[in-house]
């Protein structure tokens, strides 16, 4: 069995790190967001994509004063040894103490200098004990003297409490000038040069698989110059591959990818980017922005906002819901934008079931399974695949070529696999030839998360029947027969206008607040301008800004400045990982200390070479690697000195990609008995084999034969007409092999109990010593004689 020690080495580098003598750092684990068990179990809740449909709720009020730590100002109140007024009577200066914390006028003067009640009694309680100190600064000790024995107006003490108070908070002294930093009432005005402009918004709307992103594409491929932006990267190459395809050269941009269509690495006139990536800086004739009803999103709804207000282009496609065209008018009044509505129908019918599917006999070729987590994703297929049903497999963590792959295998009409199992990643994205989409439940598992919305749901249901695929027509229904009636209730609930656009601070308005609050943390500036910030709620909400501060506490203790703090702090790490997290704030960390972050660096610290995962744990460590060198490709795009190996990261990680997809195999293989094993493992390598092959024509006779379902009996003798397994060696001893293709046979191996107990016979592990090929051969028809022998 294959041992995994990758986490366990990455979980020790977190730890030997701390050690280092002069690293500080690290406390990564005491600041830490709880840890995953202390979360909901459910990991498709954790999954990058589900967040996508996540929308604003309202938020809690937090006071300023309650994350700043007070400043000791005592002593500069006691700085005059002698009073020179003789002793105060401490009475009397309580009365007079009591008097102004009950004072009207007090209470309005404190609302106008910006101390809240609660900030009052914290600061109040402080300035009285400072008052019945025996040595006072001589001004104070005269004025109480006056006001206890004349009895005086106490507003007359205000200016001496202000002090004390802005002292203790030195924020209170800039509040006018952060209350202008943290005022996002005009995001339209931000931009100067757009603004000049007058747009002309097209709004392409209706349900999915409407035609919409075609309609707006075809300007795009039209037009001299344009930008296409949406949520996914599979999104973004999708369309970028289209352009090329189409003869249009695209460039592409995703926060850890550029690609230039232009050999000699020139940006072009058309690029497919990320939304985050919109460039606002350039003039085109024609942007496209996909997924508009994500601008509601309540993290990730700001950069469709940004987009929306900012692009510079003369013409702007907007593609999303239907529900989104009242906020976009009322945007578009902001920015003096003409808009026209484009409205569209359903291409292919999509009929929602009466009837649930209840057994897993009941499967057809076309269907999808959409199921909430991973492990149940794991377990349907292992049901399915029991069955003699090949399964394709598709959820957010896995890398995006696995994801297209998947796809691929599913889509094709010659494969055997015929059945996706997915979670909700398939909602947007892909094309995909789904047929039926069968929701393996409505609820994501756990209380938080609840039931799905009715906005997923028609996502995830539009993908069945998809024009131009090869079902005509789309079902969807539910496993459980008791779920059929929240389905049906889910897709008659009527669509809710969206309300209001997301926002967030820019880099630059966090830099000049950061400014004014030099002593703050990043954590700290984050929840102040949230706090503060004014927005025109009318038409915009404030992001939340938890994924920014939960990083920003990992690395608030490294000496960075706070505008690569605020750079880190939209790094895509998934801060459920403790992997992730730690390897992050070491990246952070030698990034502080200027060290180069070299491949080199980075392979001793994954363990590299990696073997290839054969269960769910495994395969999970193999994707939060995968998803740590993205973090190292994101950064390479903002710190290329530091980051310095971005080529080689990329070559590993389509090494890992490999890894990943094979391990996908093998986890489903482990809950196969052998014959089980054996089926879909020449299913496999055959498939794999005559894709590569010229030989193709060879394989592919065995190969239909191999689809059926049945398990080989095992009185079956062997002959060259019917033993998959010696056709296909027969084959290989010809030559009928890459060295590639003998790699992953090697690793196909594996999962045969027999030939690991007998290593001896060809070396060590087949994966790392690359065993003789004609040995592994001979050695392998030898097994497959003796086991028809017995
Ligand atoms: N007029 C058309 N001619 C040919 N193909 C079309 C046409 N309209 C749409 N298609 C194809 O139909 C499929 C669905 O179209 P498209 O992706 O534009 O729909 P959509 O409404 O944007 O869907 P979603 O909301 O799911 O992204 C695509 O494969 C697209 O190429």
């Amino acid at each position: 069995m294959a041992t995994f020690r990758t986490l366990s080495m990455l979980k020790q580098m977190s730890t030997t790190w701390c050690r280092r003598k002069h690293a500080f750092v690290c406390s990564s684990y005491s600041t830490r967001p709880p840890k995953s068990e202390d979360k909901p179990v459910d990991s498709a809740s954790k999954d990058k994509r589900s967040k996508l449909f996540v929308k604003a709720k309202p938020k809690k009020v937090l006071e300023i004063h309650s994350i700043i730590k007070p400043s000791s100002v005592v002593s500069k109140y006691r700085e005059c040894e002698e009073t020179g007024g003789g002793e105060l009577d401490k009475d009397a200066v309580k009365m007079v103490l009591e008097e102004f914390s009950r004072s009207s006028e007090i209470r309005t003067l404190c609302r106008e200098n910006d101390i809240s009640p609660d900030l009052f009694r914290t600061t109040f309680q402080s300035f009285s004990t400072m008052c019945l100190e025996d040595k006072l600064r001589f001004d104070i000790h005269l004025l109480l003297n006056i006001l206890t024995i004349d009895k005086g107006d106490v507003g007359m003490l205000f200016p001496y409490y202000l002090g004390y108070s802005q002292e203790m908070f030195p924020h209170l002294k800039s509040m006018n000038m952060l209350k202008g930093l943290t005022d996002l009432t005009s995001p339209a005005q931000w931009y100067v040069e757009t603004r000049a402009k007058t747009r002309k918004i097209v709004m392409h709307v209706g349900p999915t698989n409407s035609g919409k992103t075609y309609h707006a594409m075809k300007r795009f491929l039209k037009a001299e110059s344009a930008t296409y932006c949406c949520p996914l990267r599979l999104l973004a190459m999708e369309i970028c591959n289209s352009s090329n395809d189409q003869g249009v050269p695209c460039d592409l941009k995703t926060g850890e990818l550029v690609t230039f269509a232009d050999e000699n690495n020139q940006p072009g006139n058309h690029v497919a980017c990320t939304v985050e990536m919109t460039n606002l800086k350039d003039n085109y004739d024609v942007a496209v922005i996909d997924e508009i009803q994500m601008i509601q999103n309540l993290d990730r709804g700001w950069a469709w906002t940004q987009a929306f207000l900012g692009l510079k282009a003369d013409e702007i496609h907007v593609c999303g819901e239907e529900a989104a065209v009242p906020l976009i008018k009322n945007l578009a009044v902001l920015t003096g934008d003409t808009v026209e509505v484009n409205e569209y129908t359903r291409l292919n019918p999509l009929m929602y079931l009466s009837t649930a599917l209840e057994k897993y006999e009941n499967v057809m070729p076309g269907d999808c399974i959409i199921c909430f987590s991973k492990e149940v994703i794991f377990d349907v297929s292992a049901e399915l695949n029991k069955r003699g049903v090949l399964t394709a497999i598709i959820y957010g963590n896995l890398p995006p070529a696995t994801k297209i792959a998947q796809a691929k295998q599913f889509n094709d009409p010659l494969d055997p696999c015929k059945v996706l199992v997915a979670t909700d990643a398939v909602g947007l994205g892909l094309n995909l030839n789904i047929r039926r989409i069968v929701f393996h439940s409505l609820s994501k598992g756990n209380r938080r998360w609840g039931r799905i919305n009715s906005s997923l749901v028609r996502h995830i249901a539009g993908r069945a029947g998809r024009f131009g695929h090869i079902y005509p027509k789309g079902y969807v229904t539910t496993f459980k027969k008791s779920d059929l009636y929240s389905l049906h209730e889910l897709k008659n609930e009527k669509v809710i206008p969206i309300q209001s656009a997301g926002l967030q601070p820019t880099p630059e308005q966090m830099e000049l607040f950061s400014n004014h609050l030099p002593d703050a943390s990043l954590k700290n500036l984050l929840i102040m301008f949230e706090h503060m910030a004014k927005h025109d709620k009318e038409n915009f909400f404030m992001c939340e800004l938890n994924q920014m501060k939960k990083l920003a506490e990992l690395i608030d203790n490294i000496g960075l400045p706070t505008k690569d703090k605020f750079q880190y702090s939209h790094v895509p790490v998934d801060t459920d990982s403790e992997v992730q997290c730690d390897f992050f704030v070491q990246c952070a960390t030698k990034h502080f200390y200027e060290e180069p972050i070299s491949i080199s660096w980075l392979t001793s610290h994954l363990g590299w070479p990696l073997e290839m995962p054969t269960t769910v744990a495994d395969l999970k460590d193999m994707e939060t690697i995968f998803n740590c060198l993205d973090v190292y490709l994101w950064l390479s795009k903002c710190y290329p000195n530091i980051y310095q190996d971005e080529e080689r990261v990329r070559e590993i990680q389509k090494e890992l990609e490999i890894w990943i997809e094979d391990g996908l195999k093998a986890c489903l293989f482990e809950k196969l008995n052998l014959a089980q094993k054996r089926k879909l493992e020449m299913q496999t390598l055959k498939r794999k084999i005559s894709s590569d092959n010229p030989e193709k024509q060879e394989l592919e006779k065995p190969a239909a034969r191999s689809d059926s379902a049945k398990s080989p009996k095992r009185d079956e003798k062997p002959n060259d007409k019917n033993n998959d397994m010696l056709d296909l060696i027969k084959f290989l001893k010809k030559g009928g092999m890459s060295e590639k293709r003998f790699k992953t046979l090697s690793k196909q191996l594996q999962f045969d109990p027999n030939f690991i107990s007998s290593q001896p016979l060809i070396g060590k592990h087949p994966m790392k010593t690359r065993p003789d090929k004609m040995k592994v051969l001979k050695y392998l028809e030898k097994m497959e004689k003796d086991k028809y022998q017995k």
